[in-house]
């Protein structure tokens, strides 16, 4: 047993995000957002879920707070829901859904946690969806003026903003696999979408630069790690295409203003052309204060003709899978986030999101002995040390998620939470794996 101690000024956090733990979809003047009207179609999401009532946190952030209190954490990761704010997506602004917000910033701090809000957490407006969604480049200028809204709101409470969350998410999962609202299944579809996304983000970072807006900004990617299943250039080749699919495509614009070329180029080859009209480049890649990274899983990877969109089939090499079938591949988080500083340099790093999804059981005295998750939180934990004995500039975690709660198009059979959620009383139960995360921060570290 080895003694791991994290640097004092280490930041602990969990996220979530406003459609899965809200509810209250039709109150105080919300709008639609596509999350309702994806989740409203029969057959898109297991068990036809839906965010109506989620974990009613809409009025139960008082409880929230109070468990995040309990737990130690310094700061709370949660969205703002774009059509609380502009039940249009644009035009005239919903007061009360400020309010909502107002209300969730001022116990936070109250209780010592600093907030950290993602603009975007995949609730667009229905209203903008029915004028092309972000396919449409006047997404751009809702999106920036809602971001003006909400900075001005909040300048001074809310000091770390994340632009959006998983552009790949937003883009690819949601327009080309379909898997996610709006659920299309088109490349250039998605190819148009992320690039719209990013140009808004550095459209908003822009905004708050010229606002004079306190604290900092950044963006929140989902990064994974293929490894080579041998070291042959076909297998090297085929890793790489799949990492930059979910890495560089967005890693690369955000910190660079260019696109990795022989990924154009194979869009190119699968007929599909990147958006770019002048200046957007520059805009994307407008300087951050830090970027989120939110990491789950990966795994090895090696070619094989006509194997989806890379010519890349994933090898079992029999990692321990979680219940979403994700690889637990702790040192995948070590493998990407020094690449990122390689790469990217000296930006502080967040870790915006990791956690796993597990059939948790509800025991006697309402406790979870959810020792598969503690012992995945266990496992990045080392690697997050590892990778700050190394000289990355990670400076915080997030641990996904507070709460078990809607799990888009897998409802709520996924859990995900370090406290369980009963969906049936709506009460919080915290789990045995929220005691351990609890004791980390109280010591600053733990026998590993
Ligand atoms: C491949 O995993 C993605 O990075 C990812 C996983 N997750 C996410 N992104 C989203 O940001 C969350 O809203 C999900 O609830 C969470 C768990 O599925």
């Amino acid at each position: 047993m080895a003694r791991i101690d994290f640097p004092k000024d280490f930041v602990w956090g969990t996220a979530t995000a406003s459609y899965q733990i809200e509810g209250a979809y039709q109150e105080d003047g919300r709008g639609l957002s596509i999350w309702d009207t994806f989740s409203h179609t029969p057959g898109k999401v297991f068990n036809n879920d839906n965010g109506d009532i989620a974990c009613d946190s809409y009025h139960r952030y008082e409880e929230d707070v109070a468990l995040l209190k309990k737990l130690g954490v310094t700061a709370y990761r949660f969205s703002i829901a774009w059509p609380r704010i502009f039940p249009q997506g644009t035009g005239e602004v919903n007061e009360k859904g400020l309010e909502y917000y107002r209300k969730v910033v001022d116990a936070l701090l109250e209780a010592g946690i600093e907030p950290c809000v993602t603009l975007y957490h995949w609730d667009l407006p229905q209203a903008l969806q029915d004028k092309g969604g972000w396919d449409n480049r006047d997404t751009i200028d809702a999106f920036v003026k809602y971001a003006e809204v909400v900075f001005k709101a909040f300048d001074g409470k809310i000091k770390q903003w994340i632009t959006f969350n998983e552009t790949w998410c937003v883009s690819f999962l949601s327009n080309y696999i379909g898997l996610h609202a709006p659920g299309n299944t088109d490349l250039q579809l998605a190819i148009n979408v992320a690039h719209h996304c990013m140009v808004a983000h550095g459209e908003a970072v822009k905004k708050f630069r010229a606002l004079g807006i306190r604290g900092e900004i950044g963006t929140t990617h989902n990064l994974s790690w293929c490894e080579p299943y041998s070291k042959s250039a076909e297998d090297v080749a085929a890793a790489h295409r799949n990492r930059a699919f979910n890495n560089e495509w967005f890693m690369e614009p955000t910190f660079k203003g260019t696109y990795p070329q022989f990924m154009v180029d194979w869009f190119a080859s699968k007929g599909a052309k990147v958006p770019v009209l002048p200046g957007d480049m520059e805009t994307i890649a407008q300087k951050i204060d830090f970027i989120g990274v939110n990491y789950y899983s990966g795994g090895f990877g090696r070619y094989k003709k006509g194997d989806g969109l890379f010519d890349c089939e994933e090898v079992q090499i029999g990692f321990d899978k979680t219940y979403m079938d994700w690889n637990v591949y702790a040192e995948g988080l070590y493998k990407v986030l020094s690449w990122v500083h390689e790469e990217y340099g000296d930006t502080p790093i967040y870790i915006t999101e990791n956690g796993a999804c597990y059939e948790d059981v509800l025991a006697e005295g309402n406790r979870v002995h959810d020792t598969l998750r503690t012992d995945y939180y266990k496992k990045h934990f080392i690697q997050c040390h590892r990778l700050v004995e190394s000289g990355v500039p990670l400076k915080g975690y997030f641990a996904w998620s507070l709460l078990d709660n809607f799990e888009w198009a897998e409802g709520y059979r996924k859990r995900f939470g370090i406290v369980y959620t009963n969906y049936e009383t709506l009460e919080r139960y915290p789990k045995d794996s929220y005691y351990f995360i609890q004791d980390v921060i109280k010591n600053g570290g733990f026998e590993a």
